[in-house]
């Protein structure tokens, strides 16, 4: 074991430690002249030490059980009931990032379907959190119960998984967004690889293991010029860190099924959006700008050239998650260690029709009968692409994907469901 004094002082080089050392033994001798004092002394500094401790103890597990937002019989009982499945044949899906856009529909097409579902969301502040509370409210009233809590809390995970033997794992958690990662780039790497590794390895280490999908992005794509793009086409050019990390996430969850057996999905997504969207999303903060009357900036790429993307509706999205999970296959692995092969599967979920982005504005201009005011700028190097466009023929195959909701109707149904949200006047100033 190491010295006592190693544990207090940080191990940086040694000038500190040793003159440290020389000056506290030419102390200790004085104080300690006499065998019966050191005695007297030593008995003082047990008793000392082990009240202290003992008080520590007690404090620490007080605020344990005051402070902490997930354990307990009453906590376990709410997990386990939502984990319940109501179906025959149905799975108990542990969803990440459930209070989020996509988890929150995919949380609620799975319960009402009649499979279990637990939601697991740290309610981060990178968008209203308020937003995020409201949807946990929609699915507490479909009896889809919300953990609060971070995936990189290996001690909850690991708890989540003793109370439920999870059939499968929707990972929606992430760090979303491909320009704020200029911003926070340590919060791409904390959630979409730390957050990452921790899930799978509880995921490899849980008996059973469960399947796992997750959501890649379409952003892996880069610079790629190949259009349609297709799942076996260039991804080693990201053009942002958040494209990097999801990237990443894919290499990261191909080693997980290579040595331990986890059964893996990668959803690569199209631009999603929809009802419940993301507030940082163009689409979403440019009908906020427009109903507010505030001018939206609208980027445009080289040469003029409009900038475009694959816009998919998250209905579509949803079908395509619940058709992942269900074609998933079994994970092969026990006790951490891999049985046989399990699949490993990466597959685009887009539209199949990129829309400029004049022409989305111009359709949010028709639902909310107010004119934008356009300020057109070129594209700033900030991890932008200039369109994207997906191949989805080998998630039709594989997983009957088949998107049916055109951008019109999307943002039709958008804009129906954020003024009844927010309302017409949502921020704007009253006189
Ligand atoms: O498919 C993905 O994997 C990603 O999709 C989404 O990224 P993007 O396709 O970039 O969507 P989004 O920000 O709505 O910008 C749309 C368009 O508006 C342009 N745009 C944007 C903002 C602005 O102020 N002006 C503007 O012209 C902008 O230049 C772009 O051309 C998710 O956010 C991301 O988390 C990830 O999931």
């Amino acid at each position: 074991m190491p010295p006592l004094e190693d544990d207090l002082f940080p191990s940086t080089p040694g000038k500190f430690k040793i003159e440290r050392a020389h000056t506290m033994n030419r102390q200790l001798y004085r104080c300690f002249a006499s065998t019966s004092t050191m005695f007297l002394w030593a008995l003082f500094l047990i008793a000392l030490t082990a009240s202290y401790l003992s008080f520590q103890g007690f404090v620490d597990s007080g605020s344990r059980y005051l402070s902490a937002s997930w354990g307990g019989i009453q906590w376990e009982k709410q997990v386990r009931t939502s984990a319940q499945i109501h179906r025959q044949g149905g799975m108990s899906v542990l969803v990440t990032g459930a209070a989020g856009f996509v988890g929150s529909h995919v949380s609620l097409a799975l319960k009402r379907r009649g499979e279990g579902v637990v939601g697991l969301d740290n309610f981060n502040d990178y968008y209203d959190p308020s937003l995020k509370k409201a949807r946990k409210s929609l699915l507490n009233t479909h009896e889809v119960f919300i953990v609060e809590g971070d995936v990189n809390d290996a001690k909850l995970l690991a708890k989540l998984f003793d109370v439920v033997a999870f059939t499968h794992v929707m990972h929606l958690a992430a760090q979303a967004g491909v320009r704020y990662a200029m911003e926070n780039p340590q919060s791409y790497v904390h959630s979409n690889i730390a957050g990452l590794v921790t899930l799978l390895e509880t995921c490899k280490s849980a008996n059973p293991q469960p399947a796992i999908v997750w959501a890649s992005s379409s952003s892996v794509y880069g610079l790629n010029e190949k259009v349609p793009f297709s799942e076996s086409d260039r991804t080693d050019q990201p053009a942002s860190l958040y494209a990097a990390t999801k990237k990443a996430g894919e290499e990261i969850t191909h080693t997980y099924n290579h040595i331990y057996g986890l059964s893996i999905t990668g959803l690569r997504f199209f631009t999603v959006y929809g009802p419940w969207g993301r507030p940082d999303m163009a689409y979403f903060s440019f009908t906020r700008n427009i109903l507010q009357g505030k001018p939206i900036t609208v980027y445009r790429g080289k040469d003029h050239v409009d900038l475009a993307r694959d816009f998919t509706f998250i209905d579509d999205i949803v079908k395509g998650c619940v058709g992942s999970l269900d074609t998933a296959g079994k994970s092969t692995g026990s006790g951490g260690k891999k049985r046989g092969p399990a699949p490993y599967r990466i597959f685009n979920l887009g539209n199949t029709s990129p829309v400029t982005v004049p022409t989305l504005v111009s359709i949010l201009e028709k639902h909310l009968k107010v004119k934008a005011k356009r300020n057109i700028v070129d594209m700033p190097g900030n991890g932008d692409v200039p369109f994207t466009h997906a191949n989805i023929s080998s998630a039709r195959k594989e997983l009957g994907y088949k998107p049916t909701t055109d951008l019109q109707t999307g943002l039709k149904k958008f804009v129906k469901w954020y003024l009844s949200y927010y309302g017409y006047n949502h921020g704007k100033s009253v006189n």
